[in-house]
């Protein structure tokens, strides 16, 4: 069947759609955050760390294994992985950034 009522249910569920979509997007980001602020936790703790015992702030073997480790977790996850590539490599680059601050 087609007509105005139709079309403002469609409208509706849509509206509802889209609404339920939003909070888990909401959630999701809560979780990224937190995830994130635990995980400079650690990275901060190493920096001191390689500060003290004089350690240069990057590990380029470390972050090949981290990037051969995350392209298979985002192939098993759906997400692209030259994007997971992308987000691993911005985050790192913070983290080196916040090293090369603790050796001065
Ligand atoms: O594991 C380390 O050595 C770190 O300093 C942490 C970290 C990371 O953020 O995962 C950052 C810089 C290094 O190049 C490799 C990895």
């Amino acid at each position: 069947m087609s007509g105005p009522g139709n079309s403002t249910d469609a409208a509706e569920r849509a509206a509802a759609l889209l609404k339920e979509h939003r909070e888990s997007i909401d959630r999701l980001d809560a979780i990224l955050v937190y995830t994130l602020g635990e995980r400079f936790k650690h990275t901060q703790a190493v920096g001191r760390l390689k500060a003290e015992h004089d350690l240069p702030p990057a590990d380029p073997a470390r972050e090949a294994a981290q990037i051969a480790r995350l392209t298979e977790l985002a192939e098993a996850a759906d997400l692209d992985p030259e994007f997971a590539k992308k987000f691993l490599g911005f985050i790192i680059r913070e983290v080196i950034k916040h090293h090369e601050m603790h050796k001065s």
